[in-house]
Parts: C-alpha cells; structure tokens; sequence
C-alpha cells in the first residue's frame, strides 16, 4: 500500500526556486529520514506535500480534503508553540479532531488512543499538568503525543528530537520504529546523522531543493556522500550493533 505519492514536485518561493523534481513513494513500514543541510528544502518537501504551500507536480496528500487528510497524515511542523493553557492530557485529545464530526464528544476508542499515545510519550508523570508550563522538551513529547493520538497511517514530523534529552531522542525514533512495525510509517526531518542512520529505514537526502539520494542508511551515508553534501569529513561503519556514524571535521 502507498501512503504518499510525489511526482516531480517542485515549489518556488519569492521568485526562487527551493525545491524541484521530487520523486518519492513511501510504502508501510518505513522510517524515511528526510536529511540535508540548513536550508536545503526539508521542510519545504513536508509542507508542500501536505498541501500548506502550493506546490507544482502532483502531491497524493494535497489532493485531500482538510478532514481526510487529518486521517491520512499526521503533521508535526518545527515550530512547537502551545498556546492552550489546557492540560496535557486535552492538548493532546485535539490530536484526535480529525476523527470527530462536528459537535461530536470523544468516545472511548479517542480517550484509549491518549492514553497510548501519553505511554507512548514517557508522558503520565505530567497528564494532569498544564501543557504551557512544561519543559521546552517536555512540550515537544507532549506534541509528539498529539501527533501519535491521530493514529493516522502517516507521520510526518519536522525536526522531532530536536532539543530532547538524549534517552528521549532515542525514546522516540524507537516510538516511530513501533509504529512502523504497525504497518504505518514516518517521515521524519533529522539534523543527527548518527541517529538518522540507526533509526532510519530508509534515508532521503535534499541538497541544494533537489533529492540527491535515496535508500538504506548504507546506502546513501557513504564518506563522499556526507563530505560533498554536508562538508563533513565522517566515520561511517556497518557493525553488528548497527551502523556508527562519526562526524570528525569539516572539510574545504
Ligand atoms: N517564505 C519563504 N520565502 C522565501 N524563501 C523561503 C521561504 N521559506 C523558505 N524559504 C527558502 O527555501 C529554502 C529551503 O528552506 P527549508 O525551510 O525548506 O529548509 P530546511 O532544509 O528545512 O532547512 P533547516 O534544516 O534549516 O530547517 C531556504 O533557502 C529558505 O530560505
């Protein structure tokens, strides 16, 4: 089954060309590492797939109509600003509004999806807390949550893990890792390598708006690769235990 289809996608902001010719299926089952440099269109690939910024070429998920797209996918943008002085556990009920018809009240299926979604998260220490005044890091599990509680067959997450504690960036690639053996998949934008490559099924690599890899974490991490793309020299290793990603200088 494929749960998004992008033909020769390409947007232009301003002018300027920021991403062109992106070609990507994502199937079940995948982690799908969306890496590259600042810049690069990482988040522009996201958010002009979902349709928030017009693209050209074809997007499946931007065809949708808002609400079936809220069950297709899950979108959980960079920016993680709660503006709800509401608990944890309600923020992230609204997690499950895609799947409610207007006036309708959460049933138990919405309050069950939660509670995963806040064990999921490492979260019930803090489901009665005021979401606002959480951790900076506490705040984006608590999104991450939401995102989990739309149960959609897709996640696509920017930049995640970015400003959690180390145990909780391994927490939630391993949390997307259980989702995929669900049969669902994330597309997930990483700035760390090392992670990106344990973690990841699969890795697309945007340089420049274009895709200039796509494959295994093997596959695409090679030395030139992470040397011409991000100006890096780096250890790249097949272990047993996984692969070990080592950045040691940069390079020119
Ligand atoms: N609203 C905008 N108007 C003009 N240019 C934009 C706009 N938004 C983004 N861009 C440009 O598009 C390019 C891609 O930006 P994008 O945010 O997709 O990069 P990214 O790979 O997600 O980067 P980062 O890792 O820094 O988050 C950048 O050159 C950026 O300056």
């Amino acid at each position: 089954m494929t749960l998004l289809t992008l033909r020769e996608l390409g947007v232009t902001r301003r002018g300027r060309t920021v991403l062109q010719g992106i070609n990507l299926r994502v199937g079940t089952g995948e982690i799908v590492g969306l890496i590259g440099p600042n810049g690069a269109g990482k988040t522009t690939l996201m958010r002009a797939a979902l349709g928030l910024i017009p693209p050209t070429g074809h997007s499946s998920l931007a065809q949708l109509a808002p609400r079936a797209r809220g069950r297709a996918v899950a979108w959980l943008p960079q920016a993680r600003e709660i503006a709800w002085q509401v608990d944890v556990a309600t923020l992230i009920l609204l997690g499950r509004t895609p799947h409610l018809a207007t006036g309708q009240k959460p049933n138990a299926t919405d309050r069950a999806a939660v509670d995963r979604a806040i064990a999921r998260m490492d979260l019930s220490a803090f489901r009665d807390r005021t979401a606002t005044r959480l951790s900076g890091g506490e705040q984006a599990r608590v999104l991450i949550a939401r995102a989990l509680a739309q149960d959609a067959p897709l996640l696509m997450a920017d930049e995640p893990i970015a400003g959690l504690d180390l145990a909780h960036q391994i927490g939630t690639m391993k949390r997307f890792a259980d989702l995929a053996a669900e049969g669902r998949s994330v597309i997930v934008s990483l700035h760390d390598l090392g992670l990106a490559a344990r973690h990841c099924t699969r890795l697309v690599v945007i340089d420049k708006g274009r895709m200039v890899a796509d494959g295994t974490p093997l596959e695409t991490l090679t030395q030139t690769l992470v040397r011409d793309v991000f100006g890096v020299d780096a250890l790249v290793q097949a272990t047993p235990d996984g692969i070990l990603f080592q950045p040691r200088d940069i390079v020119g």
